[in-house]
């Protein structure tokens, strides 16, 4: 293992686990001496990420597994559904795995998601470890126990609360990530500031174009960070009776924009991105949050290269359509997270021509 390991627990009791975040850990052995061993590995993961990454962690697998197996799956949001979940239980059901089986989920959100509900359901429950090799992944979706498909009518609509025994976010996977994907992983890094640490906030405005050159030390930082406070807000809130849905900033029109373009044109980092600008805008416009504070957002969200405009073919009616199955809608009525003072969040209703107008203010003519 590389020097200079560092590790945030998530504190839920006797399902307590540890991340572990730095460099040359995916091949070290004692990496992974915190999750269950003996029997059955499933290492899990997807076209993309097999060639890269996939032998060196089933080789290491091997000296603590009695068989270390491999379910390659296809690459894609588009592909984050019942079918490809279905190939998956098919894998471990003609492999005889049985409840003593570990599934690793080898790859981004996509996969993480995935392997998390298949190990949630698998002979009612199996041990999964997260081995996050996306910077989304590694500051948000391997922590916290979320797992989901998507539905064509809504994201993330069929899932499980189910937590990992043990996340490794090896920084040095990063290196192979596209540009894209990077920026991706931004939008999650920068919900953290305003909705839990407005110095947190500063500090990523002002090493934003470290991190956009894959500086390590600023990486690290931008992990153990997200991870710290995502391990604070799951810690006390893990199923999302209230205040874990401050993780959600951005994501109610976030999640309109993915669904209602059909999963994968955009990915969920961009839609978040945007997201989060409407959101600073609906925050603003409720009276919780000066104006100043929208540009402050859409200035990082831009620098960060991604969207701030929403796309043109979605209108503001289809929106509303598609927000009120959000998960956090009650009784037909759509809850959106917005800033209330710089790094304290609430969730709030509004009127839906107020909403409209939010999002025809940030939308491509
Ligand atoms: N469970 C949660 O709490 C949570 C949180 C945030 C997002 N999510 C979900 O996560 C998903 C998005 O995750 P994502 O952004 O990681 O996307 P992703 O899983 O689709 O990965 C992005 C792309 O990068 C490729 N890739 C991954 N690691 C790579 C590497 N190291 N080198 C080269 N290529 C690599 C993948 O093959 C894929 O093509 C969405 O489905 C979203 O809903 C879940
Ligand atoms: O962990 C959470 O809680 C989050 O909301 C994190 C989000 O970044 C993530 O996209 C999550 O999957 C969205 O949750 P959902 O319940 O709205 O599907
Ligand atoms: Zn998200």
């Amino acid at each position: 293992m590389g020097a200079g390991l560092l590790e945030v627990t998530v504190d839920l009791g006797d399902r307590d686990y540890p991340i572990l975040i730095g460099a040359g850990l995916i091949g070290a052995s004692q990496t992974y001496e915190r999750a269950p061993a003996g029997g059955t590995a499933v290492v899990v993961t997807n076209t993309t990420i097999a060639p890269l990454y996939a032998t060196r962690v089933a080789e290491t697998l091997q000296r603590r597994h009695a068989r270390v197996l491999q379910v390659v799956l296809p690459d894609g949001e588009e592909h984050k559904n019942w079918v490809t979940l279905n190939t998956l239980f098919e894998a471990l059901l003609s492999q005889a795995c049985d409840r003593k089986t570990v599934l690793y989920a080898l790859g981004g959100g996509v996969i993480g998601d995935m392997t998390g509900f298949a190990a949630a359901c698998y002979m009612r429950g199996v041990p999964f470890v997260q081995i996050p090799t996306t910077l989304l992944a590694q500051v948000d979706s391997s922590v916290g126990g979320k797992t989901a498909i998507n539905h064509p009518l809504g994201k993330n609509m069929i899932g499980a609360f189910y937590q990992p025994r043990l996340v490794v976010a090896d920084l040095d996977v990063l290196d192979t990530l596209p540009d894209r994907e990077l920026s991706a992983g931004l939008a999650e890094v920068i919900k953290y500031g305003p909705i839990a640490d407005a110095d947190f906030l500063a500090w990523i405005e002002a090493n934003l174009d470290a991190l956009l050159a894959r500086d390590k030390a600023a990486l690290a930082h931008a992990v153990k960070r997200s991870c710290e406070i995502k391990a604070w807000v799951v810690g006390q809130d893990e199923r999302e009776s209230g205040l874990r849905a401050i993780l959600n900033f951005g994501h109610t029109f976030g999640h309109a924009i993915e669904a209602g373009l059909g999963y994968g044109e955009w990915l969920h980092g961009e839609a978040v991105g945007c997201g989060m600008v409407m959101a600073s805008e609906l925050s603003a416009r409720l009276g919780l949050m000066p104006a100043g504070f929208v540009d402050r957002m859409r200035r990082l969200v831009e620098r960060a290269r991604l969207p701030v405009q929403g796309p043109a073919q979605l209108s503001a009616p289809r929106y509303l359509e598609l927000m009120r199955i959000d998960k956090k809608a009650e009784a037909g009525a759509i809850r959106f997270v917005v800033i209330e003072d710089l790094g304290r969040a609430g969730v709030r209703t509004a009127p839906d021509e107020l909403v409209a107008d939010v999002i025809e203010a940030h939308t491509a003519a």
